[in-house]
């Protein structure tokens, strides 16, 4: 598969702070990426740089061959990056169906197909945001950012927080973007092995940097690594 994101020598961080130091990584159209890692060892760094809301010291962002570094966000998510932050910023005094169709992009996603992916989300389309429960407003958070019809999906841990059924409502439709429609994923998740059913490759970060990296179904197989490099998390995750 053609090479679809490409970051080099990444230097990145919050202020004066450095939490990424120099980081590199390539994803293939398609691919399916998850990014582990203990709390504050900069997940969430990563992803944000890819969209643009960090402070970038230095290195290169690139979509499908065009470098993005000194892009704004808005212009990143026209590019083709969808992007689902840890607080979801849905717009609260909207109703589901405005939170949708307010900065949708023409393609294959539309309204039809987003509500099919998450009937909840018709159901509810009169609601306004704040309204919704936490499960809703992350279906809502995914379905706004497919309605970009992005090349690139970014998603931060987007089952947290969330009761154990919805987690797995939620899991089911990310597999479905992902194995069924091609998307091409980053995905940021507590629930390793949960993750790892569902991507293609994984990277794990320890003080920004990637430590280790693996298909996952290998990490699967063999879970020494997780153990290594999350201890507990790995282990509370395997139940
Ligand atoms: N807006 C910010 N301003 C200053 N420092 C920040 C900011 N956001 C994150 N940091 C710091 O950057 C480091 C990495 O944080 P980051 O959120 O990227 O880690 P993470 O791996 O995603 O952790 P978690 O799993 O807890 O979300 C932490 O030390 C954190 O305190």
């Amino acid at each position: 598969m053609p090479e679809l994101l490409s970051i080099r020598d990444l230097r990145a961080g919050h202020g004066d702070a450095v939490v990424i130091p120099g980081l590199s990584l390539t994803l293939a159209e398609g691919e399916a990426l998850a990014v582990l890692g203990r709390n504050g060892v900069g997940k969430t760094t990563l992803l944000d740089s890819i969209i643009g809301v960090t402070r970038r010291f230095g290195g290169q962002v690139s979509l499908a061959g065009r470098d993005i570094s000194a892009l704004p966000p808005e212009a990143r998510a026209r590019a083709g990056i969808g992007w689902v932050p840890q607080e979801r910023n849905i717009f609260r005094s909207l109703t589901v169906e405005e939170n949708l169709t307010a900065t949708a992009l023409p393609g294959k996603w539309s309204l039809a197909r987003v509500y099919e992916m998450f009937p909840r989300l018709q159901e509810r389309r009169g609601n306004m945001g704040g309204q919704l429960s936490g499960g809703e407003q992350q279906m809502l958070a995914v379905g706004r950012a497919m309605m970009l019809n992005p090349r690139l999906l970014l998603l931060d841990e987007p089952t947290e927080g969330l009761a154990p059924i919805i987690v797995e409502q939620l899991l089911t439709s990310i597999r479905r973007i992902i194995r069924d429609e091609g998307m091409a994923t980053i995905i940021v998740e507590q629930h390793a092995r949960k993750i790892l059913k569902v991507t293609d490759r994984a990277v794990i970060l320890d003080r920004g940097e990637i430590v280790h990296q693996a298909p996952s179904a290998d990490l699967l197989a063999d879970p020494g690594p997780l153990e290594q490099h999350l201890g507990v998390i790995a282990k509370g995750a395997a139940a």
